[in-house]
């Protein structure tokens, strides 16, 4: 197999006296779609803001490519951040821009691409994600929660990302609309050479994107010692796991 894009070396996040992680340790390899299941409060969103050092471990380590992030500096980390492409739960654009600048604020901002190469990109990720031509000029405010979401991910894929995170993305979703965002996502890895992380509550968006799901346990309710990771495996093995607390979680029953 080849090296690790990502390795969580026994990572440890402690907010005051509150501990969310304890001990994590996890690599995941190039063009793997990894997605990260578990109760909320678990931890989940912080793992993902782990991996590009907007969150830094209290304990452990986080590397990029063999790389530990705390060995990198402000210029390093900014440019290992542009090709990472995120998709928050809330679509995050810039509500004073309109779809086509939110597209291409991150072409911009990163500098040495010909105005005309920016639109040209702007046009086929939009086409990309399904948008007709005239949303271009339209604002934020004007669309629909799905259209965000695809102008989200139309943004997020502008600058080719190497890894793409998805916080939540068919959260809030109408079912046809989650399938349509679960069919991007896919397209997005058949398309591109990606690596993928992605946080969901959604099992159908787990088993239509996923080839590793990895479920995560709050550690209020471990006892010292126990492992905060529960399940490490494909989709298919969760229904089945050896582990009770994890066929409850995907069956949707609560749990002790
Ligand atoms: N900046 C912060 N300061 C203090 N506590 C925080 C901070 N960020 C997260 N937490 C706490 O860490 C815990 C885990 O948060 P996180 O958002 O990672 O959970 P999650 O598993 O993604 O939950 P959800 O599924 O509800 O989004 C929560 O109890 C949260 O309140």
């Amino acid at each position: 197999m080849s090296e690790p894009l990502i390795q969580l070396q026994s990572v440890g996040v402690r907010f005051g006296t509150h501990d969310v992680l304890r001990g994590v340790s996890l690599d995941i390899f190039p063009q793997q779609t990894v997605a990260f299941i578990g109760e909320s409060g678990c931890g989940k969103t912080c793992l993902l803001k782990l991996v590009v050092g907007l969150l830094q471990p209290t304990a452990g380590d986080v590397l990029f490519q063999g790389k530990s992030l705390r060995s990198l500096n402000e210029k390093e980390l900014t440019a290992m951040r542009l090709r990472v492409g995120f998709l928050f739960q809330s679509a995050a654009l810039f509500d004073s821009l309109n779809v086509f600048d939110n597209v291409a604020f991150g072409l911009k901002a990163k500098g040495g691409v010909a105005e005309a190469d920016v639109s040209a990109r702007v046009v086929e990720r939009l086409q990309e994600v399904g948008l007709p031509d005239g949303v271009r000029v339209k604002m934020p405010s004007e669309l629909s929660g799905g259209m965000r979401k695809r102008v989200g991910l139309a943004r997020a894929l502008a600058l080719d990302p190497n890894v793409m995170l998805y916080d939540e993305p068919t959260t809030g979703l109408d079912p046809v609309m989650t399938d349509v965002i679960n069919e991007l996502i896919l397209q997005t890895r058949t398309k591109r050479p990606v690596t993928s992380v992605i946080v969901t509550h959604e099992m159908r968006t787990v088993h239509k994107v996923a080839d590793r799901v990895v479920m995560f346990y709050p550690l209020s309710r471990l006892a010292e010692g126990e492992p905060q990771m529960i399940y490490d495996g494909p989709p298919d093995g969760l229904a089945t796991a050896a582990d009770p607390r994890v066929r409850q979680f995907v069956e949707g029953r609560a749990g002790a």
